[in-house]
């Protein structure tokens, strides 16, 4: 579903963020990339969505070499990845309703469509009953619910979440983590990097280290490089 190869990208010549990885994540998948500041992780995210595009190598999605993706075409291709972020990024002024609503909304989905969507994502990330609040009014964690529900009321195949957990705390993190999974359990594949190795430690999936702009370890059950 994801495969990169020889994939290296360099922001000024000589100095690689991210240095020859080869990686394939499968349809289905749960991974975590994990890795100290600096190492290439959201590089890498940046890569997989068409930020970015890699100075060597090939990346492919859904069978789509990302080099032949036009720009035209980009929107179309975002639609099949859902991303969440460390500061949520949700519509201050709009209600929960509207930040979810309004992912549809840009791509055409009609209102009776949106009217039904939205109240069905907003109850599996338990915030039903909050669909008026501004995200002010929202814990850190309620506000990532409503970003994982606009993330993926499109239906993406691929979940991304770039540090998800950064900005709460240790019951919060767990619950996202959990809906995370959860999410995946329902066939959506999911890539998340984090600097949280005791949940990485205590979830048992995949996970990929990268040190420097290289994976070093690639493993499952949990484990990591610890250098
Ligand atoms: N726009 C940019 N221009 C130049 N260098 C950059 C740019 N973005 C990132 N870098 C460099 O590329 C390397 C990898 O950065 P990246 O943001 O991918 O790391 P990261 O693993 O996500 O770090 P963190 O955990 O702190 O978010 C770093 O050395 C960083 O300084």
């Amino acid at each position: 579903m994801i495969k990169l190869e020889h994939v290296s990208k360099a922001y000024q010549a000589g100095v690689p963020a991210l240095n020859d990885v080869n990686l394939e994540i499968e349809e289905g998948e749960f991974v975590f990339v994990v890795g100290d500041s600096g190492s290439g992780k959201s590089t890498l995210i940046k890569l997989l969505l068409k930020e970015l595009e890699p100075t060597e190598g090939t990346i492919t999605i859904n069978n789509k070499d990302l080099k032949k993706i036009r720009r035209k075409q980009i929107p179309k291709f975002r639609r099949n990845i859902g991303v969440v972020f460390q500061d949520f990024r949700l519509l201050k002024d709009r209600n929960v309703y509207d930040n979810v609503a309004f992912a549809q909304k840009v791509v055409g989905e009609t209102n009776a469509h949106i009217k039904k969507r939205v109240p069905q994502m907003l109850s599996m990330v338990g915030l039903a009953a909050k669909y008026r609040s501004f995200p002010k009014q929202l814990s850190g964690g309620e506000q990532q619910r409503v970003a994982i529900a606009r993330a993926l009321v499109n239906e993406p195949k691929i979940l991304m979440a770039d540090e998800p957990t950064g900005n709460l705390d240790n019951n919060n993190a767990w619950e996202i983590m959990k809906l995370l999974e959860e999410i995946n359990e329902k066939g959506t594949t999911v890539v998340v990097v984090t600097h949280n190795l005791e949940i990485v430690k205590v979830m048992k999936k995949r996970v990929i280290t990268i040190k420097k702009g290289v994976v070093v370890s690639d493993s499952k059950d949990g484990d990591y490089s610890e250098n």
